[in-house]
């Protein structure tokens, strides 16, 4: 069922961790800790490749206000680190992108209203805007990123294709809710693993994420060799309270394959 053979040529997928939880937790009080900041910079130098905030409009997550300081953090100390924004392209989204000039920006069909991403873009129905969007944040010189359904349907890269976007990120939100049933865990790779393959073979990189854990991001990457990065947070931030954010990044780096 799952490829039995590693390709050589495929490097470890990367790690961007996902403050999004960790601000929500600052946000309980009207104090600054614990601090955004100071935790990304735990992550990166444990070993995280990147950072990554899904700002939303009732700034309920992440503050705009935290998106410069991050920036800074990557820029001043990690210059070869990637800091990943995703979200809603409204004006205002797009506009804060073009002010903090981000590595990649990941686009995703969510609502304001919803209390976190479920699905991946409808890229034909949304193709015309969706070209107009990807064509702006490129001309900014970022990397564009369109969420989408890890359903398997190779059509859907066609179409993702088609709008100039350079990488999808698979939504694994069905993947990572399968975690106490194996069979249908399984089954759900294999949609993704053909997903990403389509994805490949449209020249499209391929990243994911949603509810994925150290527990189910081995036999995720052992089906997509070819995964670029992993961005991650809900899960990431629980182990870190158990085990704290510089041992917990390890242990994802190496779920992820990287020798660390
Ligand atoms: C795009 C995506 O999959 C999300 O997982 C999201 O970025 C998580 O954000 P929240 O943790 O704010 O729901
Ligand atoms: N893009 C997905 C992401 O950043 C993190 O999602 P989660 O691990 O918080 O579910």
């Amino acid at each position: 069922m799952f490829s039995s053979l590693p390709d050589p040529a495929a490097m470890p997928a990367k790690l961007s961790v996902n403050l999004n939880a960790i601000a929500m937790l600052r946000n309980r009080r009207d104090l600054p800790w614990p601090d955004v900041a100071d935790l990304g910079r735990i992550a990166l130098r444990a070993g995280a490749s990147g950072l990554t905030v899904h700002p939303r409009p009732d700034q309920r997550h992440i503050r705009f206000s935290d998106l410069p300081v991050l920036r800074a953090l990557i820029d001043d100390e990690f210059p070869t680190a990637e800091f990943n924004i995703e979200g809603y392209p409204t004006e205002d989204f797009l506009a804060l992108c073009e002010a903090i000039e981000p590595e990649q920006v990941t686009l995703v069909p969510d609502d304001p209203a919803q209390a976190t991403s479920d699905h991946g873009w409808d890229v034909e129905k949304h193709q015309e805007f969706l070209k107009q969007v990807v064509g702006r944040l490129k001309a900014g010189g970022m990397r564009v990123s369109l969420f989408v359904d890890g359903d398997g349907r190779p059509e859907a890269m066609a179409m993702a294709r088609t709008t100039g976007a350079d990488r999808v990120e698979l939504y694994t939100g069905p993947y990572g809710g399968c975690y106490d049933r194996p069979d249908e865990a399984a089954r759900q790779v294999e949609l993704l693993g053909l997903t990403a393959d389509a994805a490949k073979a449209e020249g499209l990189a391929v990243n994911a994420g949603h509810d994925l854990t150290v527990a189910n991001l081995p036999l995720l990457v052992k089906r997509i060799p070819h995964l670029a990065e992993v961005s991650i947070g809900h899960g990431l931030t629980a182990d870190a309270l158990e085990f704290g954010m510089t041992e917990t990044v390890r242990r994802f780096c190496r779920a992820c394959g990287q020798k660390v």
